[in-house]
């Protein structure tokens, strides 16, 4: 019998642990999955279809590096993890570009370019022309390959029938979020709000900024990932998971991403929805008790200790983006942020730093 069916926890209990079964495992695994999508990538014929695929692979390569570490929590299931982290990731990144430097501002262009997230997850579905209300349309395949990449690591996950449901529920919200948040800039604020009127009761401490953040994390669904590995893995169980990362865990990690990009979405005019704020202390005491009732729901999950270390994690890996010490509001907010910090997120800041350092 294995250890995973004896019960015993297979996560590791410390930063030290996790550090070092993410150097040697999760970092070389994943960039290896990303120079094997890489080279598909190359292939792709029509030339801004390949730009913007090369550019996700190569300007968010720490997004599927960070998710990653989910990969950590199950060691043995690595080898379906990983290349599943890495596919789903990717297309979440491809599509986030191809909607960014799109030309048609069309909403059923960016829903059906989304399909293939929800394909992703559903075992058997079948990939259509997620590109038909485009007009770049020949990428030699490459979504469509991404797509069965997830579908087949999916179906070698043992509990991944309980957790389909709760899966398929988050990439909806993240798919609804990336059409309104594409649509025509004086339409997306409207849009998001009304958005957030239906959805409110599933956030009821977010305002509806904070609501559309927590829609934006991949990171609920890794964890239902990695917790889709046990397969005793019961609904119940899944419901509890999904609510210790759904919305608040979610949420700090997005405005994380948000708040070192703000003074670049400021100059672009791109919406940041850290910009929603009447100043910099009220954005700041949000963000301090967004962590605190993630650091409450986690609790309330198994392998409380991973789940903190992701919360530290992503402290400590986002504040010491180099963009912070370039923008002198968003360094006093971090440097606020950081007051009192643990040990567990100090640790993790020199790793970020010294993995930015020498492996970058
Ligand atoms: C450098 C490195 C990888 C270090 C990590 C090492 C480390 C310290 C590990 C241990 C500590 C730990 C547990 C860390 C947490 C890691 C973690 C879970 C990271 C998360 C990574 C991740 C999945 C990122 C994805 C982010 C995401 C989903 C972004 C898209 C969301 C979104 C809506 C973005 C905004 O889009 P847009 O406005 O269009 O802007 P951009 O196009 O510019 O993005």
């Amino acid at each position: 019998m294995s250890e995973f069916e004896q019960g015993r926890s297979l996560s590791p209990r410390g930063p030290i642990a996790l550090m070092s079964r993410f150097y040697k495992y999760v970092l070389p695994e994943v960039r290896n999955c990303l120079h094997l999508w890489r080279k598909d990538a190359e292939g792709i014929p029509d030339p801004e279809l390949r730009k913007q695929a090369l550019a996700s692979l190569e300007t968010k390569q720490f997004h599927c590096e960070g998710g990653g570490v989910y990969a950590a929590g199950n060691l043995p299931m690595r080898h379906i993890l990983i290349p599943l982290i890495v596919a789903y990731q990717t297309i979440s990144d491809y599509l986030d570009n191809l909607c960014d430097r799109s030309t048609s501002l069309d909403p059923e262009d960016f829903r059906l370019l989304h399909q293939s997230m929800l394909d992703a997850i559903t075992p058997g579905a079948e990939p259509v022309n997620y590109y038909a209300l485009r007009s770049e349309q020949n990428d030699g395949g490459y979504l469509h390959r991404l797509v069965l990449t997830c579908q087949n690591m999916i179906s070698r996950l043992p509990g991944y029938m309980s957790a389909a449901s709760e899966i398929h529920d988050l990439a909806e919200l993240y798919t609804d979020l990336q059409v309104y948040k594409h649509i025509r800039p004086e339409l997306r604020e409207a849009a998001l709000k009304e958005w957030w009127e239906e959805n409110r009761s599933r956030a009821p401490q977010l305002y509806w900024n904070e609501f559309a953040a927590a829609t934006g994390s991949t990171l609920g669904v890794f964890m239902l990932f990695l917790a889709s590995c046990d397969s005793r893995l019961t609904k119940p169980d899944v419901s509890l998971i999904r609510s210790g990362y759904f919305p608040h865990l979610c949420c700090l990690h997005i405005m994380l991403d948000y708040l070192i990009d703000q003074e670049e979405d400021r100059t672009g005019g791109d919406l940041n929805f850290c910009n929603y704020y009447d100043n910099t202390d009220i954005m700041l005491n949000r963000i301090a008790s967004i962590v605190e009732w993630a650091r409450k729901d986690v609790r309330n999950i198994p392998e409380t200790p991973l789940h903190r270390m992701v919360i530290e994690g992503l402290l400590a890996l986002y504040l010491s983006d180099p963009k912070v010490s370039e923008q002198r509001e968003v360094r006093s907010v971090s440097r606020r942020l950081m007051k009192r910090s643990p040990l567990t997120r100090l640790f993790f800041l020199v790793n970020s730093r010294w993995i930015r350092k020498h492996l970058y």
